[in-house]
């Protein structure tokens, strides 16, 4: 399958653990913003929310982004927050087919519930966080986002299958 996929959702929807197996088996380069950042600075996630707050992180995904959708033949997982900024949904939307991964809330908590790599979860209640930024983020998923694909109920290897036919599905949709 020709061009670049870019993957979108909610913190816990598989966007780096699908992104990553979907490059293998579709034999493009796999990318995660996040890696990149980390990659850039030499430091996690976490600690550049902690050291220079979120929207100088929001700038270095911006620029991580805006160099990476220049790649061919890529899958990009995107960091949850990527959609909040029209540059960076309109750089998606330019440069590839974008996949947004949707799970259940009860879900996501469970995929995330011990990662301490995540700050915008670090609060009491990573519940009523996760419900808040998904009634903000929603919206902008589906306005960015080619395919909508439920993760729930799902292993990652079955995913892919699905993914995989959803995605010739509208490739040749959009080709005939
Ligand atoms: N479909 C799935 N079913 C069960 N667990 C999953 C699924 N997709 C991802 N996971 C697990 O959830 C956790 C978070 O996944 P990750 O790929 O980091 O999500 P994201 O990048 O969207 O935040 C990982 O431990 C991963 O193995
Ligand atoms: O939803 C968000 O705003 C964020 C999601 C994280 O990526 P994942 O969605 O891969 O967890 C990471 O970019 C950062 O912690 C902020
Ligand atoms: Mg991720």
């Amino acid at each position: 399958m020709a061009g670049n996929f870019f993957l979108v959702g909610l913190m816990g929807a598989g966007k780096t653990t699908v992104g990553r197996a979907l490059a293998r088996r579709a034999g493009k380069t796999f990318y995660d913003s996040d890696h990149e950042i980390e990659a850039r600075t030499g430091v996690r996630v976490a600690t550049i929310f902690e050291i220079e707050g979120e929207e100088r992180f929001r700038d270095r995904e911006t620029s991580v982004i805006g160099d990476l959708v220049k790649l061919n033949d890529i899958v990009l997982a995107t960091g949850g927050g990527a959609v909040l900024r029209q540059e960076n949904r309109q750089l998606l939307r330019r440069h590839g087919t974008v996949i947004y991964l949707r799970a259940p809330i009860d879900d996501l908590l469970a995929r995330t519930l011990h990662d301490k790599n995540r700050p915008l979860l670090q609060t009491a209640d990573p519940r009523a966080k996760l419900e808040a930024l998904f009634n903000e983020r929603d919206p902008l998923y589906r306005e960015v986002a080619d395919l909508v694909i439920d993760t729930s109920q799902q292993n990652v290897n079955q995913l892919i299958i699905d993914l995989e036919h959803a995605l010739a599905d509208h490739l040749n949709g959009r080709a005939g």
